[in-house]
């Protein structure tokens, strides 16, 4: 007997599984079964496709006609962080750019700051608000940075309070070390990454990857293969915040450093995103940082993927550059400005954004025997969600086969 059926489901989203990322013409493509059911065991999928089959299970619930997917993955967040910085909006409106504010001391270094002097039980609070609303929205795989404590001290604290939401939530995670995300205002970079280094060791025991600000102002291209050669030495994965703002190679480092994803990448090189597609790295895009920074520019997505590469997307969810937690409005954003079918799009938060974790084979698909990890959207199909943003089109979430969130009504 198995434990739940879900019936009355007008499409059901497969996204199919691949050992490699999705790339090029793949990322297009997507199964999509009309009149369909899913049945959970023991927080597993036992089936999943076209109803009328005679399947037993002790409940049974209705989709109502809604649709239903994998729950999404989010492979790019700052989600734990001290403070907000809703005062540089007004600097924003007055056109100082991003790193002109960071050169004075603000930008990550405030969040830093809010960071240094946040408790870890107000880190695991404000981060458990977000958490919350990420997995309201139909989240339930979560990448999570460090990178606002720029000491040992701060750094391990973030990666702690990283821990401890995967304890606190039924969500899986993956945990990033992004030490090297600032120059704190007293230290030479040469000086400070070489402090970041030195922690390799004892950050492998929490982490699973290690990243890198390459940029103008942060660190360079050559600083940013000596860090992520020694993570890789350490048996880290890599990461790296890429060409974010200007065109620094940082994508052709991430090829060269078998980085498992590039991030950013909205001033990546036409050299570089040819190389992408010969390579399994994920480019994990970030229209909403785009979008909030005010600029018109926005990765080319299009190109990157023509040219045969993987892409994901992510929400970016930081305190300075984009303060949404809203992964659904990523992907309108994906379909407004960076020309994606809703079929990559789809493909770009679930099974490519799982390989930009190093969860490819493991989340974002609904395989037999996969984690019942889905969403019940409350949309007619699967384009209307990148179609009608702004709002959660999540009906209800169910984490390992458990109901854990339903959208109340209005009581009228
Ligand atoms: O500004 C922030 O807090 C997050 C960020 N790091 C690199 N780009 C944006
Ligand atoms: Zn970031």
């Amino acid at each position: 007997m198995n434990d739940i059926i879900i019936k009355n489901i007008k499409s059901l989203i497969l996204p199919k599984k691949s050992v490699h990322p999705l790339k090029g013409k793949e990322m297009d493509e997507l199964t999509i079964i009309d009149d369909a059911e899913v049945v959970i065991n023991a927080g597993r999928i036992i089936y999943a496709g076209p109803s009328g089959h005679d399947f037993q299970a002790e409940k049974e619930m209705d989709a109502g006609g809604r649709i239903v997917s994998p729950a999404l993955v989010e492979p790019h967040t700052h989600i734990v962080h001290g403070g907000s910085r809703e005062h540089e909006m007004s600097l924003k409106r007055q056109g100082v750019p991003y790193l002109e504010i960071l050169k004075q001391g603000g930008g990550i270094l405030n969040t830093v700051e809010a960071t240094r002097n946040a408790s870890f039980d107000e880190l695991l609070n404000k981060a458990s608000a977000s958490m919350t609303r990420m997995i309201q929205h139909g989240v339930l795989t979560i990448e999570s940075k460090s990178g606002y404590g720029l000491d040992r001290e701060t750094e391990m604290k973030q990666l702690q309070v990283s821990r401890a939401l995967e304890e606190k939530f039924p969500v899986m995670m993956k945990h990033t070390f992004l030490g090297p995300h600032a120059v704190p205002r007293d230290k030479d970079s040469d000086v400070f990454l070489d402090e970041m280094i030195s922690l390799l060791d004892e950050v492998k025991e929490i982490a699973d990857f290690a990243d890198i600000f390459c940029e103008t102002g942060v660190f360079t291209i050559e600083q940013s293969r000596k860090y992520m050669t020694a993570a890789r030495e350490k048996g880290l994965r890599v990461k790296i915040h890429a060409d974010e703002i200007d065109p620094l190679g940082g994508l052709e480092l991430a090829l060269e450093q078998d980085a498992v994803s590039a991030d950013h990448l909205v001033a990546a090189s036409e050299e570089g995103k040819r190389q992408l597609a010969s390579t399994d790295t994920v480019a994990v895009l970030l229209p909403g940082t785009t979008f909030y920074l005010g600029k018109n520019e926005f990765a080319d997505a299009r190109g990157m993927i023509d040219a045969g590469g993987a892409v994901s997307l992510a929400t970016d969810y930081n305190p300075g550059s984009c303060v949404t937690d809203n992964l659904q409005m990523i992907m309108a954003v994906a379909a407004l400005k960076l020309k994606m079918t809703p079929n990559e799009i789809w493909n770009a938060v679930t099974v490519n954004a799982a390989h930009a974790v190093g969860l490819g084979t493991v989340r974002g698909t609904l395989d037999e025997g996969d984690t019942a990890d889905l969403v019940i959207w409350d949309a007619p199909n699967h384009e209307y969600i990148p179609y009608h943003y702004g709002v959660n089109h999540a009906y209800q979430v169910i984490a390992g086969g458990k109901v854990i969130f339903e959208r109340p009504g209005l009581s009228l």
